[in-house]
Parts: structure tokens; C-alpha cells; sequence
């Protein structure tokens, strides 16, 4: 039985997107082929070496009321909280497969989204959640975005081991349990330099579109700015930018804009 159950193999038409190089494997899983359930799959298509490779996976399925739901997996097999910058993917995802045009409301797990596709075509802004709530733990600030974040501000930001004191904050005593992302942000004037530890991956990744939003909000209430306002942020694989309203206490109209990449299709028997 045990022998049997491992020659009976899966094949996986999949999708690689990338979005400021926060990379993932795309499936079209509107026939259910795909069980959801299946962490280890999760986890060995998104191993660099012995498989596709991806900081996480996403799986497009039918939804009654939305067009469409997204349900996000971090590379290690888990279910993750949302990714912003998988949410933009998906959208393009979602524009490449015919199922929208260049406007969407479709549902993630931390409820509805909606998003626009600009002219260009590869530029996605998706509508995170209203924030009301930003705690601090010492200088750091701590929120949720849809994922949960810790934002830290840092000089040098290219010089700091950012996997080294990422991993170390992520695994103390305050957060261990539940997880956190970790942020480390430079302010350099025009724009925010930001490096991130993801939670789910273990690592630091080349952009976190949670993170970045997080971030963008902590440092308007650092700084005491309200209104409408645009942070464009630079991170390792490229350049995001967020636009909110902030009026002392709440954001709203909170947008996540940048670049979504197809970057290849295959299929993988697994
Ligand atoms: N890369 C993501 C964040 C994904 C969620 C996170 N790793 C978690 O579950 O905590 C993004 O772009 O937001």
C-alpha cells in the first residue's frame, strides 16, 4: 500500500510569478485537482533545489461571491496569513487565465481585496485592509497588515545580517510561538530602503508586500504625517510604493502598488 501510494504520481500544471522578487508557483485550481491540504507537496515544489523553487504557493479557486479566492501557502508547506505581494500576483494570475479584465475584487484569508491593473499591463495596486492598531515592543512598532509584522529602523542597511537579527527577533521569547515578520528599514529622504526575514520561509526574501505596508504606515505615525500620502519603498529585487490616508488614528485606502511577472509555466509530476 505504502509502495503504491508512492509510484502514484501528481501532475501539476503550475504558473512561476514573481513581484519585486517575492517569487511564486501559481496553480489554477478551479477544478479542485489540487488538494489544499497537502503540505509536503507545498513544501517540495517550493524547495530551491529539489524542486520549482518559490517563497510560497498559491492556489486560484472558484468563489460564489468574488471573482475568484486566493489561498496562500508559505514555502514551508504551511498556510500563511496574506501576502501582498502574492495578492498582486494572483490578480495578474487571474487577468492571464481571462477570469477578470483589469479590475477585481476577489478574497483572500484576511477577507476581500480589490485591485487594478494599470496600463502597462505588469503593474498591479491591490487594496490592503484598514489599519487602526500599530503597538510598539521598545523603538520597534508592531502591526498587522494582513501578516504580522514588526518594523525596526536601522542605519546601513546593506551592511546588517539581516537573516542573522531577522531569525533572532522572530525567534524570541515575545514571538516564537505565533511567528512574525521582521522589517528593517532605512530612511534615506525620497524613499524607504527596506529588507525583510519572512516567517514561513525562514529567510530573508527579496520583498514582502505585508511587510513594506507595514512599514510605510509605522513610519507616517513615526514621523507624525497625515493625509494623503505616497512611500515609495526600494527593496532588494526592485521598487514598490504605497499610497494611504492617515488621519492620526486610522489608515484607510491603504494601496500596494508594483510589478507582477509571469516568469515561466511547466508542469511537474510529483
Ligand atoms: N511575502 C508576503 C508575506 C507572506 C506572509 C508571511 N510570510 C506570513 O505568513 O507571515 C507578502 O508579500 O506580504
Amino acid at each position: 500500500m505504502l509502495n503504491e501510494q508512492h509510484t502514484l504520481k501528481m501532475n501539476i500544471h503550475f504558473f512561476k510569478y514573481q513581484g519585486a522578487g517575492n517569487d511564486f508557483i501559481l496553480i489554477d485550481n478551479r477544478d479542485l485537482s489540487f488538494k489544499d491540504t497537502d503540505n509536503n507537496t507545498v513544501l517540495q515544489l517550493c524547495n530551491r533545489r529539489f524542486g520549482i523553487g518559490g517563497d510560497g504557493l498559491m492556489l486560484l479557486q472558484n468563489h460564489s461571491s468574488y471573482d475568484f479566492e486566493m489561498l496562500y501557502f508559505n514555502a514551508d508547506g504551511n498556510l500563511g496569513s496574506m501576502c501582498g505581494n502574492g495578492g498582486r500576483c494572483i490578480v495578474a494570475f487571474a487577468k492571464h487565465l481571462g477570469i477578470i479584465d483589469i479590475e477585481t475584487n476577489f478574497l483572500a484569508v484576511d477577507g476581500p481585496h480589490y485591485a487594478k491593473i494599470s496600463g502597462k499591463g505588469n503593474e498591479v495596486e491591490l487594496q490592503m485592509i484598514d489599519i487602526d492598531t500599530i503597538d510598539r515592543d521598545g523603538d520597534a512598532y508592531v502591526l498587522n497588515t494582513g501578516s504580522p509584522h514588526y518594523v525596526t529602523q536601522t542605519e546601513a542597511l546593506n551592511d546588517l545580517d539581516v537573516y542573522q537579527k531577522g531569525k533572532e527577533i522572530r525567534n524570541n521569547e515575545t514571538y516564537k510561538a505565533a511567528g512574525i515578520n521582521v522589517n528593517f528599514v532605512e530612511d534615506r529622504g525620497d524613499h524607504l530602503f527596506v529588507r525583510t526575514f519572512e516567517r514561513g520561509v525562514e529567510d530573508e526574501t527579496y520583498a514582502c508586500g505585508t511587510g513594506v505596508t507595514a512599514v510605510a504606515l509605522s513610519m507616517a505615525k513615526h514621523k507624525q504625517q497625515s493625509g494623503h500620502i505616497q512611500t515609495p519603498v526600494k527593496v532588494l529585487g526592485g521598487n514598490l510604493r504605497i499610497t494611504f490616508d492617515y488621519n492620526g488614528e486610522q489608515f484607510t485606502n491603504v494601496f500596494l502598488c508594483g510589478p507582477a511577472e509571469q516568469v515561466f509555466e511547466g508542469d511537474v509530476s510529483i
